[in-house]
């Protein structure tokens, strides 16, 4: 019988919440969409969660409280699509909750001689599951990390659940807050590619604001990106970062690309106009991502299509951007495979969710670099 699954995203990006109830089957496989919501964050709340999630120094009091107010921010969405669905609470099987990212240092620092890595996703799990009275499974990042993993990224398994095929090899790009790909070979003996390749949304949403205003929250459909023109020595250096030389498994957060990035690059940039400083930033993103594609060229796990989700498929000047860098991929967004754009990772996290429950491992050692494939989460009891 299938079972009725929540999932609960908040994103890199700080924009708001996006939860989903989809259907799963008993074999773990996604059935549908039930329902779909979007609860963006104010503008006061945004800033605050901002400073919360890039700042060195913690406000101990602050980090707590806030770990509260979003589990009850997660627990209020789950109420309204509780009443936009019409479905009893009974009927729902889990919630799975990624909760909001304020810290994440997956590469590893002695302290007192132990190696140490780790992550940090506020939104507490239960209160989610004592406000809504219903199983919740969160923090899902920890367990892989704990077995050397790098926590990041986990969506690779339901991407390759959600788009695997038998005649071509796939990628899947999600441009969120950070951008991240999964390269699925038709293959099946191969292993899952699967990691973060550098800046998405979050970078151009604060460039457009330093360089543009802050009434701009974003770079609207890329309108600002395609006025300018790409300056290919900014570009250069800027690509130069370590981060790209990177071999996979990699993953990053904002606290890699995000306000110390953007003003080591104004300041390399600071002789250009705007509107071209702009587009060279805006480019970094699709740039990045061509480049982490075309280091498979060589390989039999070259894609051939490219399916696009997360808010970046609505900038058109990424979207055009990795058309002209990838002519021979074909690029289309999830939505056109029956999958919505903005919803992947939160429905997503509905499906591991119910895998924890299930005892389903959801990490997987050749993406995250984990020992071995593991059971991830914290699951409270309503
Ligand atoms: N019409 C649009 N034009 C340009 N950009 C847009 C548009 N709509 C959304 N975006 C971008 O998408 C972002 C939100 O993307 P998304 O919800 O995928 O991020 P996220 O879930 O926070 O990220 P992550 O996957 O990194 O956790 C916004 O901050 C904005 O930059
Ligand atoms: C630590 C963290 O929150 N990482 C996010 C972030 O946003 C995009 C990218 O960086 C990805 O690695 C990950 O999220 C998705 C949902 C994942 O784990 O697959």
């Amino acid at each position: 019988m299938s079972k009725f699954c929540i999932g609960l995203m908040s994103g890199t990006s700080l924009d708001g919440i996006d939860g989903v109830i989809v259907k799963i089957n008993e074999d773990g496989r996604f059935e549908s969409l039930i329902e779909s919501i979007y609860l963006p964050f104010s503008k006061s709340l945004r800033d605050e969660l901002k400073e919360l999630s890039e700042s060195q120094v913690v406000n101990k009091e602050k980090l707590l409280r806030y770990d509260f107010l979003l589990g009850k921010l997660f627990a209020d969405c789950v109420e309204k699509l509780l009443e936009k669905s019409k479905i009893d609470r009974k009927e729902i099987f889990c919630i799975g909750s990624h909760g909001l990212t304020v810290g994440h240092f997956p590469s590893q620092k002695k302290i007192f001689g132990v190696n140490t890595a780790f992550t940090l996703q506020i939104g507490d799990g239960d209160i989610i599951a004592e406000k809504t009275g219903i199983l919740t499974v969160s923090d899902f990042r920890r367990k892989d990390m704990a077995s050397g993993g790098e926590g990041a990224p986990l969506i690779p398994f339901v991407d390759k659940l959600l788009f695997y095929r038998k005649d071509k090899n796939v990628a899947c790009l999600n441009i969120g807050g950070i951008a991240n790909i999964t390269i699925i070979p038709k293959n099946e003996s191969r292993d899952l590619i699967a990691f973060d390749t550098g800046p998405g949304n979050y970078l151009s949403d604060l460039a457009v604001k330093r360089l543009f205003g802050n009434k701009h929250t974003c770079d609207l459909n890329g309108n600002f990106a395609k006025k300018g023109r790409v300056n290919n020595l900014l570009l250069e250096r800027i690509f130069a970062d370590e981060y790209f030389r990177k071999m996979p498994p990699k993953s990053t957060g904002k606290e890699y690309f995000g306000e110390d990035f953007l003003n080591f690059v104004l300041q390399v940039g600071r002789h250009l106009d705007f509107l071209d400083l702009f587009s060279t930033i805006s480019y970094l993103t699709p740039y990045s991502i061509a480049k982490s594609i075309e280091m498979f060229v060589e390989y039999e796990d070259f894609p051939e299509i490219l399916i696009v989700s997360g808010g970046g498929v609505n900038n058109e000047f990424f979207m055009e951007s990795l058309k002209n860098l990838l002519p021979d991929v074909d690029i289309i967004s999830s939505d056109k495979l029956g999958i919505s754009s903005d919803f992947k990772e939160a429905i997503g996290f509905a499906i591991l969710g119910f895998n924890t429950l299930n005892r389903i491992p959801s990490s997987i050692p050749s993406v995250t670099g984990c020992s071995k494939p593991q059971i991830l989460g914290k699951i409270s009891l309503p």
